[in-house]
């Protein structure tokens, strides 16, 4: 007898791209776990449609590590892995350090102990995909969030060395991003700045990365690469 599809597991989906991908994997009748730090009311409406919300604070290995084990209280199974959660911090100073350790920790030790603690659940399925949601600014650096951007280019590497060992039986890539969306608070001045700086100008909306994960998911023989959606801002 057919086992009912495994579920897919996005960290960080209780707002904004998060829940969009949570909401669109839904939509498709995707059985569905999801992360998150903070309660919101966008969570009953997964919970209603049949969602896992777990609580997760990524931000101490004890916390990954605790994540883990709940995860593993209620699947043995998994489709996939989207690693989406993400702090974007400017370091304040004299607070660097700590800032610079929660975003190593939800960037990368978080990604980092999942793929390896929960390689054994992706392997269960006939095909299996870890996605790691990055920055395109891993690829250049960042004056301003220096902790942030680096944190993002670790994790651009781990998608390289998870690939080469976790091949044939889980395709592991990633996803870098430039602006997808605004926050509410950004003013007419930052959204003319940032707009200005990618070639087609435009704020796409997190529907662009639903797309990236839908070719990523279905796709059979891509692995070790990273989709730049960042409507072309290594041109300017
Ligand atoms: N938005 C954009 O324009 C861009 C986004 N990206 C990347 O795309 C992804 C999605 O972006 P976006 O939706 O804006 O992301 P958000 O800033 O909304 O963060 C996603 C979620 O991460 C969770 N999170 C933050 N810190 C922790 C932690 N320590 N432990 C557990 N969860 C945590 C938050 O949970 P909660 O809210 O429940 O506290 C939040 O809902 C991110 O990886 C981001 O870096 C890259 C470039 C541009
Ligand atoms: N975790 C987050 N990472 C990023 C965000 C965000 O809101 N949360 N936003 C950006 C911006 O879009 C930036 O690319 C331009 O404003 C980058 N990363």
């Amino acid at each position: 007898m057919s086992q009912s599809p495994a579920p897919i597991l996005i960290t960080g989906a209780s707002q904004r791209v998060g829940l969009h991908c949570a909401r669109r994997l839904l939509d498709e009748g995707q059985p569905l776990i999801v992360s998150y730090r903070t309660e919101r009311p966008a969570l009953d409406d997964l919970r209603q449609r049949g969602a896992l919300t777990l609580a997760a604070d990524f931000s101490s290995e004890a916390g990954v590590l605790a994540f883990i084990d709940q995860l593993k209280q209620h699947t043995e199974r998994l489709r996939a892995i989207v690693h989406n959660a993400s702090d974007w911090l400017r370091e304040e100073p004299g607070h660097e350090a700590e800032a610079f350790t929660r975003m190593v920790n939800v960037h990368m030790l978080a990604p980092y102990l999942i793929n390896l603690r929960c390689r054994e659940l992706l392997e269960h399925c006939e095909l299996a995909d870890i996605v790691h949601i990055t920055d395109d600014v891993a690829r250049r650096g960042s004056a301003n969030r220096v902790a942030y951007c680096a944190s993002k280019a670790g994790l651009e590497n781990l998608t390289l060395s998870f690939a080469a060992q976790f091949a044939p039986r889980i395709k592991v890539n990633a996803i870098a991003p430039a602006l997808v969306m605004f926050h509410e608070h950004d003013d007419a001045a930052y959204r003319e700045k940032t707009l200005a700086k990618s070639a087609l100008g435009i704020e796409p909306g997190a529907e662009v990365i639903y797309q990236s994960l839908r070719y990523l998911l279905d796709n059979p023989y891509v692995t070790g690469t990273s989709l730049c959606v960042n409507g072309g801002r290594h041109l300017k």
